[in-house]
C-alpha cells in the first residue's frame, strides 16, 4: 500500500495537467500532505536550518558563475549529468572541490538539482533557471539575501522593542533602516545591485502573476479615450511590463500616448526588459508634481502596497491635481487581501512589505477608506478567481 502510494506520487509531472489551475491545486495538495505528513521538528528544520543551507549553497554556486554555464552547457546537449570536476571548470574563480560538493550534496539532498551518482549530477528545471537571467530565478534568490531573511531576522526584535505596534511610519518606526540605517527606497538608490535584486522579484512576480489586461478589461478604457492626448501613465511601472501588455492587447495605438515612470535609476539601470519603441519611459518620483497630464488612465501596480496610507496619499494627490475630471481613470492593481482564506503568496507578501517597507496588503474595506479619503469614488473592483490581485477603478469624486 505504502509502496504503491510513494510510486503513483513519484510518477505524477507537470506535463499532465490539462491547465494551470489543475497544476496549481495539485501542488497546493501536495503541500497540504507533506504538512501532514513532517513531524513538527521536520517542519520546524526545514523552515530554519534546511532553507539557510539552500539559499547560502544557491547563492554560491551563482557567485561562481556556474548555473549560467550548467544551463548553457545542458542547451547543446539537454539533461546531460555533469560531475564535480566539470562544474570546478566552469567557475570563475578557484574554489575548493570539497567546498563545492558539501553544498552541491544538500542541494541534491533538497531535490533541487539530482543525484545520479558518486559526485554527479542532472540538472532540474529549477537548476536552469537560475542559470538563465530572463527568468530571474537568480534576482529571486539574491533579493532574499539582500532584502528579506535579514530584514526577517530582525523583524521580530524590532516589533518587542516597539511594544508589537504595526510598523505603518518609515519616517518614525521602519524595520528596514533598523537594520540598514535607510528606508528601502532610499537604499536602493544608492545600492544598485540591492536595487538589482529588487527589480529581479518585482519582473520574477509581474510575469508570475496573471496579465492585469485579463483581469481588467481595457477595451472601455481605450474606446473611451482622445488618442491626442497622454492614454495610460504607469507609475512606478519599473520596467514596463504592464504598459507593454496594454500594447500588446491594442497593437494599434500611437506613439506617445504610452508612458512608464520609475525612480532614474531604475529606467537608466535596471531596464533588462525589451519594450515596444512606442513606449515612452521617464524618470519621475511620484511625491513630486506629475509631469503626464490629463491622461485616460494613472495606473499604479503593486506601489500603493509599498507605502503606508499618508504616503499613498501623497502620490495619489500628485495625480489627482493632473486628472480630467470625468474622464481620466486611477487604476489600482493591488491584491485585496480576504478575511477567510488568504493565499500564502498574498500573506506573504504582506509580511514581507511589513518587514522591508513598512507598506502591508490592503482589504477592500480599507481601499475603499482610503480612496474616499484621498477625493476618488471607486467605479469598480475586476477581480478574477485566480489572480493575485484585483483591479480598482477609481475616478475623481
Ligand atoms: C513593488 S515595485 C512595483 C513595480 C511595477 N509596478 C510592477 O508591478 O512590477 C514598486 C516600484 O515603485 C518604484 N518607486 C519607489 N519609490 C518611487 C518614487 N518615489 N517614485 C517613483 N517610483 C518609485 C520602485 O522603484 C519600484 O519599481
Amino acid at each position: 500500500m505504502s509502496r504503491d502510494t510513494v510510486s503513483i506520487l513519484d510518477s505524477i509531472q507537470p506535463s499532465e495537467f490539462a491547465t494551470e489551475a489543475d497544476r496549481f491545486a495539485t501542488k497546493e495538495a501536495a503541500r497540504r500532505l507533506l504538512s501532514r505528513l513532517e513531524t513538527p521538528f521536520e517542519q520546524a528544520w526545514a523552515i530554519t536550518f534546511e532553507n539557510s543551507g539552500l539559499i547560502s549553497g544557491l547563492q554560491l554556486v551563482q557567485d561562481l558563475g556556474i548555473w549560467t554555464k550548467w544551463t548553457e552547457a545542458d542547451k547543446q546537449s539537454p539533461g546531460t549529468a555533469r560531475t564535480l570536476d566539470e562544474l570546478l571548470g566552469w567557475a570563475n574563480t578557484s574554489c575548493e572541490p570539497n567546498l563545492l560538493r558539501r553544498f552541491l550534496k544538500q542541494i541534491a539532498a533538497l531535490y533541487y538539482i539530482e543525484e545520479v551518482g558518486v559526485d554527479t549530477w542532472k540538472p532540474t528545471p529549477f537548476s536552469l533557471a537560475m542559470g538563465q537571467k530572463e527568468t530571474y530565478g537568480g534576482d529571486v534568490v539574491k533579493a532574499g539575501m539582500d532584502h528579506a531573511m535579514p530584514c526577517g531576522n530582525n523583524l521580530p526584535r524590532f516589533l518587542a522593542k516597539n511594544a508589537y505596534k504595526e510598523p505603518l511610519d518609515i519616517a518614525t518606526f521602519d524595520n528596514y533602516r533598523d537594520v540598514f540605517g535607510r528606508d528601502f527606497f532610499a537604499f536602493v538608490q544608492d545600492h544598485p545591485e540591492a536595487g538589482g535584486s529588487f527589480q529581479g522579484v518585482m519582473a520574477a512576480l509581474t510575469h508570475y502573476k496573471m496579465l492585469w489586461t485579463d483581469v481588467y478589461d481595457t477595451k472601455p478604457l481605450v474606446a473611451g479615450a482622445d488618442l491626442r492626448k497622454p492614454l495610460f501613465v504607469d507609475v512606478g511601472g519599473a520596467q514596463g511590463l504592464d504598459t507593454q501588455r496594454l500594447l500588446d492587447r491594442h497593437p494599434d495605438l500611437p506613439s506617445d500616448v504610452l508612458f512608464v515612470e520609475d525612480l532614474p535609476e531604475v529606467v537608466t539601470t535596471h531596464g533588462k526588459e525589451k519594450l515596444d519603441d512606442r513606449i515612452r519611459k521617464l524618470a519621475h518620483d511620484f511625491f513630486q508634481p506629475q509631469p503626464i497630464v490629463g491622461a485616460r488612465a494613472y495606473f499604479f501596480h503593486a506601489v500603493p502596497h509599498d507605502w503606508p496610507d499618508a504616503d499613498v496619499a501623497r502620490m495619489f494627490a500628485e495625480v489627482k491635481k493632473v486628472m480630467t475630471p470625468g474622464y481620466s481613470k486611477l487604476l489600482v492593481y493591488e491584491v485585496i487581501m480576504p478575511a477567510l482564506g488568504a493565499s500564502h503568496l498574498a500573506a506573504t507578501l504582506d509580511l514581507a512589505l511589513m518587514s522591508c517597507t513598512s507598506g502591508l496588503e490592503r482589504t477592500e474595506e480599507a481601499w475603499r477608506g482610503l480612496l474616499k479619503e484621498c477625493g476618488f469614488k471607486v467605479l469598480g473592483i475586476s477581480r478574477h478567481p485566480r489572480a493575485l490581485e484585483s483591479v480598482i477603478e477609481a475616478e475623481i469624486e
